[in-house]
């Protein structure tokens, strides 16, 4: 027996040296990787290769230059050019192939309208979505530049139209636009490609949108994957592939996919340096989060243009109803409703008829407002390019315009359960989460290391919310190590029952609340915030010490939440998680997630502050207030008595409910204010406070308790009708606040 224990403890403590070589390794890879992609960055941008590459497409004495400048201001009127927009065009019209990827509204289409004009023949330009190619070709006659399309609702005469122009060579017709569906179906019109190259007329290969190409983009089309052959078939044809948004995962795989290995890659700036960036926690109760984002319009952008994006066609109906409830005037825009609809509210948006139009990611691509003040997320992006690219469209002008996004928890489970079957899905959809959770980073250098680029901090001018200094509040790291351990025993708990959670189940048996028989022995209810508890389960999620289960029904597809793979680390202690909270919680509204889960010295969670009127429903008899610490001592409760607390167990004072104060020594006397009797001795009161100094305090109640579940079983105990923590507080004789109560 004794050579058993021995060997036993033996194991155990080398299993505890495993796991802490685990976790320095894993702190280390960490560490690597993140210095992996700034090398990266730091080479593509430094390089002597490709900056002699870069000086060199930037010369003005090639054979083209001088009508190149000439074209550029007599037919588009632009003066001078943008970054990276001169060595583009210099090297496609060198006939090399050429990547350029730059911000939406940066000005690609000129890297491909210019070069057709100064080019014999056609340029082809394959483009994702109808409206796209409307829109340029508009834009493109208005300069007298002959432009056409061709998609599956071209009829028959202009399709027979285009194609001898193809082939003529006395024809105007300088830019042709096809869907890649377009190219992958029709042999016919495969057939006039060859002709076209044959006689010398096919100039150059447009690719927008390039992106689309890579299952590991944000937006796959099976039909891109076609475009794999065009090099093999029109090898003397440069390809020029555009787009605002590629990691450099996906540009590597976008070169295969398109046999363009050598090709030059050109990268402007991600940085948008007139955008405001903002992640704003989002309420769980439908109509406040409307009253939000109403009152946000109504402020701060009044008779402004601006984007609502929403998560699905439901949710866009939804939304532009309760803003127009409110008065705001707005159009909804997604793929459900007719084009003509479509159309309308589009021109309307366009000519100020409207201002604010509500939309699924249907409304996007090559939406060119100058003026668009603010883009709104109501729901969740399903990565960062998404976030990137939609946000992007506000700016365009270059005047200061506001990103902002609306983050809760539950919104991360409508996206998973929808983009889990993508290659990369739920690996894209975790970055965003990172990016909306964290508390300090600045959001551009987020953003700038998800596209691997090196971005300093100061750069930022205070254009985000972490950065702004008007909203300045400094953060402390904290262990949270012991509630990520009892989320664990609540799902082995969960488990061994044979059940499955969902993440709000996880959190309702987490906090002690919903059936019994979830609720574990030994996991105390955290005294935090409900935001705090989701931020923790998010960034657990985003680690990988829990992950996600899909489960299908007849109707839909259900996340449940299940042990990670780095669960076995924590559970056997051998991890310590921290997280960083903001150290004081001076914020209300509009603050961001991370802003509003600031965290006490564990293991006691801090929130932020309930408002005025989430206190109007408590009507209790007694309100003790903590008068040292608590915000909430300018408040008035109508219907009760306060007692304001200070911390000195022999002073306080006592109000009548309407701010008048005595103060009387010598303990609380509490009276009624309605009778003006003192309370009887033994009164029922129920306290919630997490403050030990208040144990030994006699409020002259037969039940006092400090923390929120034994009240509520004394509650229940004395047979009150209350089922939640919220009724119970309802229905309390007595509450006490400090700045750490909780309404949750
Ligand atoms: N050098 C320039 N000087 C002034 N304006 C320019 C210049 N180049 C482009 N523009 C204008 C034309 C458009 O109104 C606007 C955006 O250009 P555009 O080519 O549509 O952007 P883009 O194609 O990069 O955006 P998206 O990704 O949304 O398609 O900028």
């Amino acid at each position: 027996m004794d050579g058993y224990r021995k060997e036993l403890a033996k194991v155990k403590n080398e299993l505890k040296d495993v796991g802490e070589q685990i976790q320095q390794l894993l702190e280390h890879q960490d560490q690597l990787e993140r210095r992996k992609h700034e090398l990266e960055a730091l080479f593509r941008q430094n390089s002597s290769k490709s900056a002699q590459e870069d000086k060199q497409w930037d010369r003005s004495d090639f054979p083209w230059s001088k009508e190149l400048e000439d074209k550029m201001k007599s037919v588009f009127k632009i003066q001078t050019l943008r970054p990276m927009q001169l060595q583009t065009m210099n090297v496609t019209l060198s006939n090399k192939d050429c990547m350029l990827i730059m911000p939406t509204g940066g000005g690609k289409s000129l890297c491909f309208h210019l070069p057709a004009l100064l080019s014999k023949g056609v340029t082809l330009v394959v483009s994702p979505l109808v409206a796209l190619m409307e829109d340029q070709i508009m834009a493109l006659l208005k300069f007298n530049v002959a432009a056409e399309m061709l998609n599956a609702s071209t009829n028959k005469d202009t399709i027979k139209r285009v194609q001898e122009e193809m082939v003529s060579h006395n024809a105007p017709l300088k830019l042709l636009y096809v869907t890649p569906e377009k190219l992958a179906k029709s042999k016919r019109f495969m057939a006039k490609l060859e002709k076209m190259y044959q006689l010398g007329r096919f100039s150059r290969l447009v690719i927008d949108e390039v992106h689309c190409c890579s299952q590991w983009g944000h937006d796959f089309r099976p039909d891109y994957k076609f475009l794999g052959i065009m090099k093999r078939q029109f090898p003397q044809v440069p390809i020029l592939c555009l787009t605002a948004t590629a990691t450099s995962k996906v540009l590597e795989d976008v070169k295969k996919i398109l046999n363009i290995p050598n090709c030059y890659v050109f990268k402007a700036s991600f940085n948008r340096p007139n955008l405001y960036y903002e992640v704003r926690e989002k309420s769980g109760v439908q109509t406040e989060a409307m009253d939000e984002i109403y009152k946000l319009i109504q402020n701060q952008f009044p008779n402004q243009s601006g984007i609502v994006y929403c998560f699905s066609k439901k949710e866009a109906d939804d939304v532009t109803t309760e803003l127009t409830r409110r008065g705001i005037k707005v159009g909804c825009y997604h793929a459900d409703l007719m084009a003509v609809e479509r159309s309308r509210v589009h021109q309307a948006w366009l000519a100020d008829k409207i201002h604010v139009v509500v939309a699924t990611v249907a409304f996007g691509m090559g939406i060119d407002k100058p003026d668009v003040r603010f883009v709104i997320h109501n729901s969740l992006s399903k990565s960062m390019e998404n976030l990137y690219q939609e946000s992007g469209r506000a700016g365009r002008d270059d005047k200061k315009s506001h990103c902002i996004l609306f983050y809760r928890l539950q919104d991360v489970f409508k996206q998973s359960s929808m983009v889990f079957t993508e290659q990369t899905g739920l690996e894209n959809l975790y970055g965003i989460v990172a990016y909306c959770i964290d508390a300090n980073r600045c959001r551009r250098s987020v953003i700038a290391s998800h596209f691997g680029e090196v971005w300093d901090k100061a750069h930022c001018n205070g254009m985000c919310d972490h950065c702004d200094p008007a909203k300045q509040k400094s953060t402390q790291n904290k262990d949270v190590t012991k509630y990520c351990q009892d989320v664990l025993t609540v799902l082995d708990h969960a488990k061994r029952l044979d059940q499955r959670l969902t993440a709000i189940k996880v959190l309702e048996s987490w906090m002690q609340k919903g059936p019994v028989n979830m609720r574990v022995k030994g996991v105390e209810a955290p005294s935090s915030n409900i935001l705090t508890l989701e931020r923790i389960l998010a960034y657990m999620l985003i680690q990988g010490y829990i992950k996600e289960d899909f489960h299908f029904t007849p109707y839909s597809t259900i996340s449940y939440l299940v042990p990670g793979p780095k669960a076995k680390l924590l559970s056997m202690g051998l991890e310590n998680v921290t997280m960083d909270f903001f150290s004081c919680s001076n914020q209300t509204n509009g603050a961001s997630p991370a802003a509003s889960s600031s965290i006490h010295l564990e293991p006691k969670v801090k929130k932020s502050l309930p408002t005025t009127s989430a206190l109007n429903p408590l009507k209790p008899k007694l309100v003790i207030i903590n008068n040292e610490r608590s915000a909430f001592s300018d408040m008035k409760f109508a219907d009760s008595t306060v007692a304001n607390y200070n911390g000195n167990k022999d002073n306080h004072s006592l109000t009548n409910g309407e701010g008048d104060h005595s103060t009387q020594k010598g303990g609380i006397i509490i009276s009624d204010k309605r009778t003006g009797k003192k309370l009887k001795k033994r009164k029922q009161a129920i306290v919630y406070s997490d403050e030990s100094d208040i144990d030994d305090m006699d409020f002259g109640a037969n039940i006092l308790t400090t923390k929120p579940n034994r009240a509520k079983k004394a509650l229940q105990d004395k047979s009150y009708p209350s089922n939640s923590t919220q009724d119970t507080t309802t229905n309390a004789d007595a509450i006490f606040l400090d700045s750490d109560s909780d309404f949750g």
